[in-house]
C-alpha cells in the first residue's frame, strides 16, 4: 500500500468542454442573463442550521484564508451541494453593485442555470475547478474568476464548495491552493468531531506530515468500526483492517504501515456520545439496522436531528447516504416531485434532466423525513404506497423502481392527536411508528441527568469551566429552546468567559416566557432586578456594568434613581 498525498489534481484539460457542452444541453444562451436568485431568509437560516458544525470550523479556518490572500480583492465563499451560497468572507468592496448580489448569501450558482463557473462546475464534476473570466459560459459572468475546492462529509457525502472569487484579472493561481487547504482543514474538522471520545488513526507518508491537512484521518470506535474519515484516508479504506488495527496498533505510537506511517491515538471525550439515557440508542440501534421504521417525538431542540445523525454513524448504513428532508420545508406544490422524483419534462419549470427525488437518494441509507406532521395528506397517500410496496414511482413515469433504505420519522406535534383529528392517515401513522422514541423536554430532566448533560457539552473539563453559581442558575431555568438553546448559551458563555472559568455573569440572559404577556409593570421591575443583579455581580462597578448592560453611564445613573 502507497501512502502519499493524492490531493494534487491538474485541472482536466477537457473538463471546461464538458462543462460547456452541458450548458448547451441545458439549453442556457450565452448571451442570456445571470440570475443567481435569491433565498428566502428563512430557508437559507434552516440551512445554514444543517451545516452548522462545517460553517463552524469554517469560521475557524479564517486566519488561513485570511494569511495567504491578505491583501487581495478577493472573496471567500462556501456553496452547498445545492450551489446555493450560505457564507461569505473578504473583501466586501470587491465588485460592483451586481457581482456583489450575486456573490451574496442565498444567490445560487449551479451550472444548470449559471452557466460554467467554478461553483456549480466543481458541484458536478465533484472535483476542483478555475474558471477564468472568459471561460465562463455566460458572458455576463465574465468579468470574475473563480476557484473552488469541493468539501466532503466524514461519511464521503458532497456537502458543497469552498470558492475564492476575484475580478477577472485579479485571479490567482494559489487562490485555489487557498480553497483547497480550506477545504482540506473543514473536512478534517468534521472527522474530528466525530472521533471525540474514541480512536483517531492518522496516516501519513512521513513523521513530517503526520499534522498536515493532507493527513489522512479516520475516526474508530471502541471495536475499530468506521466513524469517519477524511478524504485522504478514503483512498485506503479498502486495503485496512481497521479493528485489527484497534488491536494490534500501541496508542501514541508510530507505526510503519506500507510506505507510510499510522498513529492510533484517543481523543478526549468532549463531544462524546452523550451517557444520558444508553439503552436508548442501543435499542433504537437495532431496530434500525432491522429495517423497523423509528418515530421520533420531542420539542423543537431537543436533538432529534441530532440522534439520527448519532444513529446514521453507528449503523450498519453508515457507508450509505443519510437524506435528511424537513417536509415543513418543501414548498406544497414541489412537495411530491421533490420526494418521490420526477422524469425529464414531467411538468412545466421542473429541471430539464428530471431528478431522482429524495428517496431513491437515500438508495443503500437512511431516509429521515423530519417534521412528518407537516406532510399533506395527498402525499402521505403516495408515501404509504412506498413505504408498502418498497418501490417508487417518479412523476411522468409508470415504471416503480425499487428502493432500500431504512426510515425514520420525526415529528415536534403530537402524531396520535392529528390522527384523532383527522390530519394524519391512521395507517401511516403505524406504518412510520414501528418503534416510538420520545425525546423529553429538558424542564422534564432529572437534576442529575441535566448535569450530565452540561458536562457532555462542556467537555472533560466541565467541573473547572463551570463555577456552582453558574450552574445553579442553569439548572433552575425551564429551556424553551432544549438542548438548542443550552447549547448556544453555553456557547456564548465560553466566549464571554475567555476560555476562563464561566461565571453567573458570563451567562447570557436566560427569558422566562410566560402564557400572558407580561405588564409594562412586570417588565420595568425586570429590568430594575436585571440592573441590580449586574451591578452586583460588578461589585457596585458603575462603569463595568453599563458596559456590560449595553447602556451609558447617565442611563444607568437615571435607572437606579427611579428605581
Ligand atoms: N445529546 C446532545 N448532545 C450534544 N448536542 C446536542 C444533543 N442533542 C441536541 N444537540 C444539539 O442541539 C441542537 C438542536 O438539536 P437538533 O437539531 O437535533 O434538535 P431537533 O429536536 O431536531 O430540533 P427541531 O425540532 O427544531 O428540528 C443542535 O445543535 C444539536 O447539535
Amino acid at each position: 500500500m502507497t501512502i502519499s498525498t493524492l490531493l494534487i489534481q491538474p485541472q482536466d484539460p477537457v473538463l471546461l468542454e464538458r462543462s460547456w457542452q452541458r450548458c448547451h444541453d441545458y439549453g442556457l444562451r450565452r448571451d442570456q442573463r445571470s440570475d443567481p436568485g435569491c433565498l428566502a431568509d428563512t430557508e437559507l437560516q434552516q440551512r445554514r442550521q444543517q451545516h452548522q458544525a462545517l460553517l463552524h470550523s469554517l469560521r475557524h479556518s479564517l486566519p488561513l484564508f485570511e494569511q495567504l490572500q491578505q491583501g487581495r480583492h478577493c472573496r471567500l465563499i462556501f456553496a452547498d451541494a445545492e450551489g446555493t451560497i450560505l457564507f461569505t468572507a473578504g473583501d466586501p468592496h470587491f465588485g460592483d453593485r451586481a457581482q456583489k448580489l450575486a456573490l451574496a448569501s442565498g444567490a445560487s450558482w449551479h451550472e444548470q442555470s449559471m452557466g460554467t463557473n467554478a461553483i456549480g462546475t466543481a458541484l458536478s464534476e465533484r472535483r476542483e475547478v478555475c474558471v477564468l473570466g472568459g471561460q465562463h459560459y455566460l458572458a455576463a459572468n465574465r468579468d470574475i474568476s473563480c476557484s473552488a475546492s469541493p468539501v466532503f462529509g466524514p461519511d464521503g457525502q458532497l456537502l458543497g464548495v469552498i470558492d475564492i472569487s476575484s475580478e477577472a484579472g485579479g485571479h490567482n493561481t494559489d487562490m485555489l491552493l487557498t480553497a483547497r487547504l480550506m477545504a482540506l482543514s473543514v473536512e478534517n474538522a468534521l472527522v474530528m468531531n466525530h472521533s471525540d471520545g474514541h480512536w483517531l488513526l492518522s496516516l501519513a507518508p512521513d513523521a513530517g506530515s503526520l499534522q498536515q491537512p493532507w493527513t489522512g484521518l479516520i475516526a474508530l470506535g471502541e471495536d475499530g468500526e468506521l466513524l469517519a474519515a477524511n478524504r485522504s484516508a478514503r483512498h485506503w479504506l479498502g486495503e485496512l483492517d481497521l479493528p485489527a488495527m484497534v488491536r494490534r496498533l500501541r496508542q501514541g505510537e508510530l507505526t510503519p504501515l506500507g510506505s507510510g506511517l499510522a498513529l492510533l491515538s484517543r481523543r478526549p471525550g468532549r463531544q462524546a456520545a452523550p451517557r444520558r439515557a444508553p439503552g436508548l440508542d442501543d435499542t433504537a440501534l437495532k431496530l434500525l439496522n432491522r429495517n423497523i421504521p423509528l418515530l421520533i417525538q420531542g420539542e423543537t431542540g431537543t436533538g432529534k436531528d441530532h440522534l439520527v445523525r448519532r444513529l446514521h454513524r453507528q449503523s450498519g448504513r453508515v457507508q450509505g447516504p443519510l437524506v435528511a428532508v424537513n417536509c415543513g420545508a418543501l414548498p406544497a406544490e414541489l412537495l411530491e416531485a421533490e420526494l418521490f422524483g420526477y422524469l425529464p419534462g414531467a411538468f412545466t419549470g421542473g429541471s430539464r434532466q428530471g431528478r431522482p427525488g429524495y428517496i431513491r437518494a437515500a438508495q443503500g441509507g437512511i431516509l429521515f423525513l423530519d417534521e412528518i406532521g407537516e406532510l399533506p395528506l395527498a402525499a402521505q397517500t403516495r408515501l404509504l404506497r412506498v413505504l408498502q410496496e418498497k418501490t417508487v414511482t417518479p412523476l411522468g413515469s409508470h415504471r416503480p423502481e425499487a428502493v432500500d433504505f431504512a426510515l425514520v420519522a420525526a415529528s415536534h406535534r403530537d402524531l396520535a392527536a392529528m390522527v384523532a383529528a383527522g390530519e394524519f392517515r391512521q395507517d401511516l401513522f403505524f406504518r412510520l411508528n414501528g418503534y416510538r422514541l420520545i425525546l423529553p423536554p429538558l424542564r422534564d430532566y432529572p437534576r442529575a441527568e441535566l448535569v450530565r448533560l452540561l458536562q457532555d457539552l462542556l467537555g472533560e473539563e466541565a467541573d473547572e469551566r463551570l463555577s456552582s453559581e453558574a450552574q445553579e442558575q442553569l439548572l433552575a431555568y425551564d429551556w424553551p429552546g432544549n438542548v438548542r438553546q443550552l447549547k448556544q448559551v453555553l456557547e456564548v458563555a465560553d466566549v464571554l468567559a475567555d476560555g476562563g472559568p464561566i461565571g453567573p455573569e458570563h451567562l447570557p440572559d436566560l427569558p422566562r416566557f410566560r402564557d400572558e404577556p407580561p405588564s409594562g409593570a412586570d417588565l420595568k421591575s425586570a429590568a430594575d432586578r436585571q440592573i441590580r443583579e449586574v451591578l452586583a455581580a460588578c461589585g457596585g462597578n458603575v462603569s463595568e456594568a453599563a458596559r456590560r448592560l449595553g447602556i451609558s453611564r447617565t442611563t444607568l445613573y437615571a435607572r437606579l434613581r427611579q428605581g
